[in-house]
């Protein structure tokens, strides 16, 4: 660790400002509003246990998955940072069947920002002290501004974004996000409350020895996923490839990008789409990957570019180390044209 003083996240808004494509001060309130979210989400996270924030939450979301209560409160800190500080006039979110629309300012809707998030990442292993996170995304509106937000704001491409990132609360809290120049990571020092600049243009290594899947849908897999795994268990040249599934998209997907490896959620039998959501799970990651010089799609298409057509639509998603994703297509290519 050099003896350098740390570079503060506030510090790295201010000294990159010539590289934002858009107002500076508006984007950094916007990520300050995260930060400070993120901090609070971190201390619950770090107390669930001793006050009983751990469990399901006795009802079901939009997905008909089981809430569980951090969902819930890490949903409900999220909403109310970015709606205080009037810095969207948008948010859709995980955990709530349709967007909500945000009236700031006494004219109306003044920002021209909206925002897509998973709010708790991983929430199976809330119970279990593993790592999990929170994922957001965001757009420029489409429609007239100062006026409510429609579902087409939300509904854009990912090429579209204009920032994304995600918040993991592991064995540290860090922020990695990008705005289309790099990615940057950022931990919290939670003594001092502050984020420091740790992991400066943060990139995927091109190839890697890691899968992450979750084998035990694996009689269900299609056959390309079925024979990209054989290849990777196979003893061949730099082979067999070692298998990590931590079971959070954001843990499995920062490990990673840090020591090189592929993440896939395939589609199966009981889930043709997959499990994982396009526009605040997929869109998001697959953006900070092209940016780190990976590479995300659906095992034929590039992610950022699929067209969406519901808030909350499953896309089956690879992701991580270029060599690899494509060695996977490779398979699913083949297994496409029998
Ligand atoms: O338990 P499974 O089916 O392997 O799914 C694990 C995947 O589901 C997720 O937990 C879905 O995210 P949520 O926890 O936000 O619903 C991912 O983080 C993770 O990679
Ligand atoms: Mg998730
Ligand atoms: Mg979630």
């Amino acid at each position: 660790m050099s003896n350098q003083p740390l570079q503060t996240l506030g510090e790295f808004l201010i000294d990159k400002q010539d590289d934002f494509q858009y107002s500076t001060g508006e984007f950094s309130r916007l990520l300050s509003a995260i930060r400070l979210a993120s901090k609070v989400v971190n201390r619950e996270v770090n107390k669930a246990g001793i006050v009983d924030i751990t469990g399901a939450a006795g009802n079901q979301n939009i997905q008909g998955e089981e809430q569980q209560k951090l969902d819930v409160i890490a949903n409900e800190i999220f909403i109310t940072a970015l709606s205080q500080r009037e810095v969207v006039c948008g948010i859709a979110s995980e955990e709530n069947d349709d967007f909500i629309d945000i009236k700031c300012g006494e004219n109306g809707h003044l920002s021209k920002y909206v925002v897509l998030i998973d709010p708790l990442d991983g929430s199976s292993n809330i119970d279990v002290n593993v790592s999990v996170g929170t994922i957001f995304s965001i757009y420029r509106r489409v429609t007239e501004p100062g006026t409510p937000v429609q579902l087409e704001d939300f509904l854009q491409k990912g090429i579209n974004q204009i920032a994304a990132g995600y918040v993991i609360y592991g064995s540290s809290t860090m922020i990695v996000y990008t705005t289309g120049n790099g990615v940057n990571g950022f931990t919290l020092d939670p003594s001092l409350g502050t984020y420091y600049l740790s992991h400066p243009n943060m990139t995927f290594p091109t190839s890697g020895k890691i899968y992450s899947i979750n084998e035990g849908n694996y009689i269900k897999f299609p056959q390309g996923v079925k024979n990209y795994l054989k290849y990777c268990q196979m003893e061949e040249g730099d082979r067999p490839y070692t298998s990590r599934y931590i079971g959070s998209l954001v843990a499995d997907f920062h490990r990673n990008m840090l020591k090189g490896g592929i993440y896939i959620y395939p589609s199966y039998s009981q889930a043709p789409n997959g499990k994982l959501r396009l526009l605040y799970e997929c869109n998001p990651m697959a953006f900070l990957a092209e940016q780190a010089g990976g590479k995300a799609t659906d095992g034929f298409r590039r992610i950022l570019e699929i067209e969406p057509t519901e808030l909350h639509q499953r896309i089956p998603f690879f992701c991580g180390s270029i060599n690899m994703v494509e060695k996977a297509e490779e398979f699913m290519r083949i297994d496409s044209v029998k």
